[in-house]
């Protein structure tokens, strides 16, 4: 493998991906410039978030299934294209329908490039590396967040609606010169395959979706991701300010600890994945059994809970993000390259589905509690949170049962093929007596020197 060429590549990727969460995430922090400019309500303002959500998820199958037909390069620079003219469009658009064309159009481009710069890794780089560069990849696109939080803003208040939007846009032309010209299918030399058939396109995502290890990577995804995702993207903020009476900058604060938590964790999930394959489905049910306790932990809390176990909070949640990424790692070890594309999707689904049911739960439950006067008169009351984020432990539980079902059809057909996964519980003593001989026959190396 052309090593070096192999890095550009996946850094044209890492970048076109990070460009795309900043297209995702520039209109979140346009909300009160949106207000203005459409002169729209809240409710109609989220409908620019939940299309945008909705596109992205629905899109994912079929870009999955495409990126195995056409190869990252066509998905990826085509995607760039599409954000790229949704923010042009959205620069532009004066009333809700032009800007919702604007969102749609960049969730559709969004949809295109995650997928396709996964796509990449089994294709330029070994087996070993590639839990580590699954995660970063995952990590270095959320720093496309920063971009929209700090730069994007800025320029809002300072240049206005028009000149911020195309300024983003502009990001994804550098994004379509860069991918048309550095990224490559295959290494050079390397014998293609026909693209598929129709018909074989069809067998292909049969099959993708048959393979249980792809199930289990979906239910993963569904189950670790949409926790983080709820607190961060909707409900935290309130939550943390109104519920629990933080002041805002506090809450904020919290909120940038999320962030660099999330950055900093995923390269020890990477490295952790690579060495211990057979255990990546065990840490993915600690991930969720911390979510479920810390979240028990807060909710019963009687009164408003102390700083610390907040702390703890936004800690647990925000390892559900890298969490999330080793969804992946079971859809690219269970399938074969040539349908990599397609399992990604699927399992991508999961984490972008169980969020949009959650925050939607969760306001509804607001909502209702509000109309019904328990919550005296306060959308955001503590007692009303309590009860509304409890809708979480239906999705964690019925998650998990989800992956307890599947792990035992994985673990029978690889038992099948010969390869048996004994209990954690035998794993770890065979550990224990084999570090045990190592520091044993050291003892007896260095009483034999003396
Ligand atoms: N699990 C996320 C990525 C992530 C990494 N850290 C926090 N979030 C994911 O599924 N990403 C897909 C995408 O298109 O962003």
């Amino acid at each position: 493998m052309d090593t070096r060429r192999a890095w550009w590549i996946w850094g044209t990727g890492v970048f076109a991906y990070l460009v795309a969460i900043t297209q995702r995430t520039s209109f979140g922090v346009a909300g009160l410039h949106a207000t203005e400019r459409f002169d729209a309500t809240a409710a109609a303002l989220s409908t620019f978030t939940v299309v945008q959500l909705l596109v992205y998820a629905g899109l994912q199958i079929p870009v999955g299934l495409m990126v195995d037909r056409f190869g990252p390069r066509f998905m990826i620079t085509g995607g760039a294209v599409l954000m790229c003219a949704g923010q042009v469009q959205l620069a532009f658009a004066s009333s809700i329908p032009e800007g919702l064309a604007g969102r749609l159009l960049v969730g559709a481009g969004d949809a295109m490039t995650f997928v396709s710069v996964l796509r990449l890794l089994p294709i330029w780089f070994s087996g070993k590396r590639i839990p580590l560069l699954t995660q970063l990849t995952g990590q270095f696109g959320q720093l496309g967040q920063l971009l929209s939080v700090i730069p994007f803003v800025a320029l809002l208040n300072l240049q206005g609606w028009q000149t911020a939007f195309l300024s983003v846009a502009a990001l994804s032309v550098l994004s379509v010169i860069l991918a048309a010209s550095v990224i490559r299918n295959f290494p050079s030399g390397v014998e293609q395959d026909l693209p598929p058939t129709l018909r074989q396109t069809g067998v292909s995502l049969a099959q993708a979706w048959k393979q249980p290890g792809t199930q289990l990577g979906l239910w993963s995804h569904f189950t670790v991701q949409f926790a983080g995702n709820v607190f961060i993207l909707t409900w935290g903020f309130p939550f943390l300010v109104s519920g629990q009476g933080l002041e805002p900058a506090a809450a904020s604060a919290l909120m940038t600890v999320f962030v660099a938590v999330a950055l900093c964790s995923g390269p020890f999930f990477g490295r952790w994945v690579a060495r211990h394959p057979l255990r990546r489905s065990s840490l993915v049910l600690l991930i969720i059994a911390a979510t479920a306790a810390v979240w028990l932990a807060v909710l019963l809390y009687p009164g408003r809970a102390p700083f610390w176990l907040l702390v703890v909070l936004v800690l647990v949640l925000a390892v559900g993000g890298p969490g999330s990424m080793i969804a992946f790692d079971f859809a690219r070890t269970f399938n074969p390259v040539s349908r990599a594309g397609t399992a990604t999707g699927i399992v991508n689904v999961g984490g972008f589905v169980s969020a949009l049911l959650v925050m939607f739960c969760v306001g509804v439950a607001l909502d209702a509690l509000y109309a019904s006067g328990y919550s005296q008169g306060e959308l955001y009351s503590l007692d009303s949170f309590r009860i509304a984020l409890s809708v979480q432990f239906l999705f964690l539980g019925g998650g998990t049962a989800a992956i307890l079902f599947i792990r035992r059809r994985v673990r029978a057909n690889m038992a099948a093929q010969g390869q048996n996964v004994p209990p954690l519980r035998v794993a770890l003593a065979r550990q224990r007596r084999l570090r045990k001989q190592r520091r044993d026959r050291r003892r007896d190396a260095s009483a034999g020197r003396h």
